[in-house]
């Protein structure tokens, strides 16, 4: 493995009453501050007036950006900044999933410089500066409640940026499971999917001797794969709930990959793919993710496929080639995914081959080198685009 540093200060307070700790984390900071919400599914499991009570109750004043929408957009991201400025916010508490904690990181840092935002997060500039934030997450897939990352999308420039600054790191994440049990089927069937891609994503490097990695990696897949048709078919089991969220958090926390960088190439297309046409995360990853793996399959890389088909999808090795173990490995992820309800080619998302050269060639413009385990040009990328349409 290569020499590494592990640092992640944010403060994980995780399952059932930890809810209950919310206004003495936020006091730690500040107490004026900014909620911000999506579309409204916190008004209706209750979790929005257990928090207000809870603000009320510990004097902290709240203002609010709600509407935050999946995929964030940049004018959101500038109005929660104008009210940070406006109302002199000390502290920003992120509340729902991936969305609306990413555009919560852009606006700690958009609320503390005159600059335009979209500058930081296109990379053109760096921030300087970022207001504390917490989250109280709930749904899982993403993780981006322990990670630095954040995807902000310009939708006039159909341009979707992952971003990251040292600002962008949460002082604490509050994942409840409780109320996740209103996540609806297909935002679930999305959210196991990009917990997955995650640990996938890690999966596919390039780094020798990284053994305990891999078993981190191996049994995660196992458990989301036993545990996720359960959870599927009781969307209100709690424990169930428990277990993917904790997967899903514990995937992008950086535990998982110390020691290497993963693929990620396949994450690139997707922010392409949804900056101009709008499609969940989690559900161009099912699709793209088993056409990225068959596309990049070589004689060279077939031990680390073949290491996944046995040692997660437990395929039989005997009397067949590498080649064989690795594709029946492929097709059976695929298959778990269809079998969810994911999707499974473009043409699910009425995708035709006409955006396509656009997607390939925004994924370049943005991401010159993309993928680490194996390098995608212009072409490659249109490749795997096509054999997903
Ligand atoms: N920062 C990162 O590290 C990272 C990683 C992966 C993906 N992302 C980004 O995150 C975004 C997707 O986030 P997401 O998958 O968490 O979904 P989301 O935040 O977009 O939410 C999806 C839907 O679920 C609803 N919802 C959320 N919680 C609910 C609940 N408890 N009950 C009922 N409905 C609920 C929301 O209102 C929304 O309509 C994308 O923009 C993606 O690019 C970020």
């Amino acid at each position: 493995m290569n020499p590494f540093m592990y640092y992640n200060p944010t403060k994980l307070l995780f399952g059932k009453g930890q809810l209950d700790n919310l206004a003495r984390e936020i006091s730690r900071f500040g107490n004026r501050v900014l909620l911000v919400y999506g579309g409204g599914s916190i008004k209706r499991n209750g979790l929005y007036d257990k928090i207000i009570h809870m603000l009320k109750h510990a004097n902290i004043e709240w203002f609010e950006l709600a509407g935050v929408e999946p995929n964030p957009r940049v004018t959101t991201v500038r109005k929660g900044a104008e009210i940070c400025k406006k109302e002199k916010v000390d502290f920003v508490l992120a509340v729902g999933g991936g969305s609306v904690i990413d555009c919560t990181k852009a606006i700690v840092v958009a609320a503390k410089t005159d600059e335009d935002v979209w500058n930081i997060i296109s990379r053109q500039t760096r921030a300087t500066d970022g207001l504390p934030y917490g989250s109280v997450v709930t749904i899982a897939g993403t993780g981006a409640e322990m990670s630095l990352s954040s995807v902000i999308s310009d939708w006039e420039k159909q341009d979707k940026r992952a971003w990251v600054s040292s600002f962008s790191r949460a002082k604490f994440a509050i994942v409840a499971p409780t109320y996740m049990t209103s996540v609806p089927y297909k935002q679930t069937v999305n959210g196991i999917v990009d917990a997955m891609s995650h640990v996938l994503e890690h999966y596919f490097n390039l780094a020798t001797n990284v053994p305990i990695q891999d078993q981190f990696c191996e049994s995660v897949l196992r458990t989301i794969i036993e545990v996720a048709p359960k959870l599927l078919n009781d969307l209100e089991n709690y424990e169930y709930r428990e277990t993917i969220a904790y997967a899903s958090t514990i995937a992008l926390s950086d535990q998982l990959n110390m020691g290497f960088i993963g693929d990620w190439g396949t994450h690139h297309i997707d922010h392409a793919l949804s900056a101009v046409h709008d499609i969940p995360h989690g559900g161009g990853m099912a699709i793209l993710f088993p056409h990225w793996m068959r596309y990049v399959l070589d004689v060279e890389n077939v031990l680390k496929f073949k290491q996944l088909a046995i040692n997660v999808f437990q395929i039989d090795s005997n009397g067949k080639t590498d080649i064989e173990i690795a594709n029946e490995g492929i097709d059976t992820l695929a298959q778990h995914w269809a079998s969810w309800g994911a999707p499974i080619k473009l043409r699910d998302y009425q995708i035709t081959d006409k955006t396509l050269p656009l997607i390939a060639e925004k994924t370049i413009e943005t991401q010159p080198k993309c993928g680490n385990f194996k390098r995608l040009t212009k072409e490659d990328v249109l490749a795997i685009l096509k054999s997903s349409l």
